[in-house]
């Protein structure tokens, strides 16, 4: 008889619960960690997490603690599902207690700033793991709709194809499909990178702009994206694959996206302190324009709508302007 899988998840916001219901729905015994005794205590005794997923019933097989060690006790899988900037700080503290060998599984769309790393070099830096135990699960994968059981693919990339397998198998269920890939830093930018057009096409919404430019912004996000990956060793097919292209696409058309709708405030005329204190979840994107900005400066390479982005978010330049300024640019070949 095969012995169940155990999982840790830290994080129990939408996307820590929804993974940590479809780790379970495939077979695993889950638990979660989170801060808050009285958000724990809900998932124990409801079987919900009211806070993020309200109305959504958790599988028995998934519990909650504030114990870190107990969470992390044994654990096959340590799943981490914090805000990408809280990481390190939180994964320092957690560092002594994960059980050995453990895979460690980032769910994380952003890049560190001031380091400019990405979350599963974080992961590295702080735990000495290798990166043949560290993986990475990104594609479109809206929180709201996996907890609904839609269907969806994703994707499980580790510089070691057979843990990618273990962990495929691990949370493969009949709504939730997961394809192997061992191009970690092309899954990483593609989901990172994302999150920062996602905002340049909410903020066009929010503007009253149409499917041209939203089209438009898609495929020259993903260009620049791209570009990036090429510059940091990434395989450019990456991009046109559920990390790339289906997650851009999943983000910048859907009113349950964060980053979308955190644009699309911001479109609309709202300031950045405004849109802040209507946003209640993480909106990687925010912080995240600035770190990838900064790695793009790093490899050289020109990102257009990036850097439109935090002149908008972060240097209060008007949409209207920044709009201008981004096509009024030298005109160029489409490939370069
Ligand atoms: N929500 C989605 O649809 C979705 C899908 C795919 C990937 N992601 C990515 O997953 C990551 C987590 O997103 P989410 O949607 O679960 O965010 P969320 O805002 O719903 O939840 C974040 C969780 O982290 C906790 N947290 C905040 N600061 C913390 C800290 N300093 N230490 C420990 N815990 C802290 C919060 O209390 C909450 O439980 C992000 O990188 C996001 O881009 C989200
Ligand atoms: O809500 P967002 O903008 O963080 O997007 C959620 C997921 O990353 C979509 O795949």
């Amino acid at each position: 008889m095969t012995r169940t899988l155990k999982a840790a998840v830290f994080g129990t916001g939408s996307w820590g619960t929804a993974f940590g219901m479809v780790l379970a729905d495939a077979g695993c015994d889950v638990t979660l960690w989170g801060r808050r005794a009285e958000l724990a205590d809900a998932v124990n005794s409801t079987h919900t997490n009211p806070d993020y997923l309200p109305g959504v019933e958790l599988p028995r097989n998934v519990r909650a603690t504030t114990d870190a060690a107990e969470a992390a006790d044994a654990a096959d899988f340590t799943v981490l599902a914090v805000p990408s900037q809280t990481l390190r700080a939180g994964l320092a503290a957690w560092t002594p207690l994960l059980a050995p060998d453990t895979v460690l599984v980032s769910l994380m769309k952003g890049v560190e700033l001031g380091s400019a790393m990405r979350m599963s070099e974080v992961v590295e830096d702080v735990t000495k793991a290798p990166a043949e135990r560290i993986a990475v699960v990104t594609g479109p994968n809206l929180a709201r709709e996996i907890a609904a059981r839609q269907p969806a693919a994703s994707v499980v990339a580790c510089r070691d194809e057979s843990v990618a397998v273990r962990l495929q198998t691990a949370c493969h269920t009949p709504y939730f499909r997961p394809y192997t890939n061992t191009d970690v830093v092309g899954c990483e930018l593609g989901g990172a990178v994302k999150n920062v057009i996602g905002l340049a096409v909410g903020i066009a919404d929010g503007m009253g702009l149409g499917d041209n430019t939203k089209g438009s912004l898609i495929t020259r996000g993903l260009a620049e994206t791209t570009r990036l990956g090429l510059a940091m060793g990434a395989d450019p097919l990456t991009f046109a694959g559920l990390a790339g292209l289906g997650d851009l696409v999943a983000t910048c058309s859907s009113p349950l996206s964060r980053n979308h709708t955190f644009g699309t405030n911001l479109g609309k005329g709202m300031t950045l302190e405004e849109t802040i204190a209507v946003t209640r979840q993480t909106a990687e994107g925010v912080k995240s324009c600035e770190s990838v900005l900064d790695l793009a400066r790093r490899h050289g390479v020109d990102m257009p709508i990036t850097e439109t982005v935090v002149g908008i978010v972060h240097e209060g330049t008007p949409p209207l302007v920044a709009l201008k300024e981004l096509m009024s640019r030298s005109a160029k070949p489409e490939r370069r």
